[in-house]
């Protein structure tokens, strides 16, 4: 049985539900040909911890917010990301720090130092990806590693792989969809008659939202997420600020209750589109959408997307857009496509 050992970078929510799951259910590993063992984690509240022969996970998580790995074996009260990235015994790195949509760092920087240290990466931060995904994932192919980020776009629902591998005989010419967890779930609270105040502070106990989830309601996570799709999957080069963004933080009480009335459900809905003269044109905004249109019954964290093809037409995907666990999946997802690259074979 392979054994990948892994170094978490950030033990947050996400993080910690990936190694709960470790923790709890190793078959679910072992059926797939491996295991996991845990040989780092850093966190700027907990400080770094490498044990190469394998982190105690019940010992960790059982760890209160607000202590230190200092005093451990082999634990630091300094995050130390650089030193353990590049000098842990790790064969992946799991990044999953704070997103940064200004200019994606540290995240960059931990899968540049991961990559040029013969380590493969996984990821569920949309930053690198959306501001520098190709310029990593050149340098991945040229040290002969994987970087993978599913999670970067609808949590764990397998939206970016499922596109390369099943819709690859497709032309593909939009991508519209919604693309945010914590603004469906809480324009869908604001239809029940909470505030926006109290919305937003339930999607954040419920592990939806952004550690700034002004991200969420402004539109800057969607707008990363579309120029993760528009460029994966239509091909196109732009970077997220050519993507026109409006959020949803000006959608009042009233007018959810008003369109409610109307028979409309306010939607924050992404896009990407192939111009006839071959331009991609791509945008974020609130719309108020008819009842029978196939995104208003899209609730609470689901998102989904629809890829507009020549052949198929519509085809649209749904599920999961956020959460702990649900993300957690997308980087075992991702591990899968680490272990086949490493093991050299296609699965099913
Ligand atoms: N929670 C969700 O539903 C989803 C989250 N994501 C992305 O996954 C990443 C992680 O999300 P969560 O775990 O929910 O966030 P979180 O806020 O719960 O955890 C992030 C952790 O990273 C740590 N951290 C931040 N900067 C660091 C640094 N420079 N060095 C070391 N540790 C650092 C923080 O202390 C925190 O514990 C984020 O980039 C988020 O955008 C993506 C899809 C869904
Ligand atoms: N905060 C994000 C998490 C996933 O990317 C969301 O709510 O969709």
């Amino acid at each position: 049985m392979t054994t990948y050992n892994l170094a978490l970078i950030g033990f947050g929510g996400v993080n910690r539900a990936l190694a709960e799951l470790i923790r709890d259910e190793p078959q679910r590993f072992s059926s797939l040909g491996f295991e996991l063992r845990v040989v780092a984690i850093t966190d700027l509240a907990f400080g770094s911890l490498v044990q190469g022969d394998g982190i105690d996970l019940a010992a960790v998580l059982a760890m209160p917010r607000g202590s230190s790995f200092d005093g451990l074996p082999g634990g630091s009260s300094d995050p130390r990301n650089e030193e353990v990235i590049k000098n842990s015994p790790a064969d992946i790195v799991v990044e999953a720090t704070f997103t940064s949509p200004v200019d994606g760092e540290p995240a960059v920087s931990h899968v540049r130092w991961a990559i040029e240290s013969g380590k493969h990466v996984v990821t569920t931060n949309k930053g690198p990806v959306a501001l520098q995904g190709t310029s990593l994932s050149k340098l991945a192919a040229g040290n002969g590693v994987r970087f993978e980020y599913e999670g970067a776009v609808m949590s764990g629902t397998p939206v970016i792989r499922l596109a390369h591998k099943m819709l690859g005989g497709l032309e593909l010419n939009a991508v519209q969809g919604i693309l945010n967890g914590t603004s469906n779930y809480v324009l869908g609270r604001m239809e029940a008659g909470l505030r926006l105040d109290e919305a937003i502070a339930e999607a954040q106990n419920l592990g939806y939202a952004e550690a700034d989830p002004t991200a969420d309601i402004g539109g800057s996570d969607v707008r990363l997420k579309v120029a993760i799709l528009a460029n994966e999957l239509l091909g196109a080069t732009i970077h997220p600020s050519d993507v026109h963004t409006t959020g949803i933080q000006d959608i009042t009480s009233d007018d959810v209750a008003q369109a409610l009335a109307n028979g409309l459900r306010w939607k924050l809905i992404g896009e990407a589109r192939r111009e006839s003269d071959g331009r991609i044109v791509a945008s974020v905004q609130p719309i108020a959408l008819e009842a029978d249109h196939p995104l208003a019954g899209i609730s609470g964290a689901t998102n989904a997307v629809s890829f507009t093809t020549d052949l198929l037409g519509a085809v649209t995907v749904s599920g999961p857009g956020a959460g702990r666990v649900e993300t957690a999946y997308a980087l075992i997802s991702d591990i899968i496509a680490v272990d086949d690259f490493v093991k050299g074979a296609v699965r099913a």
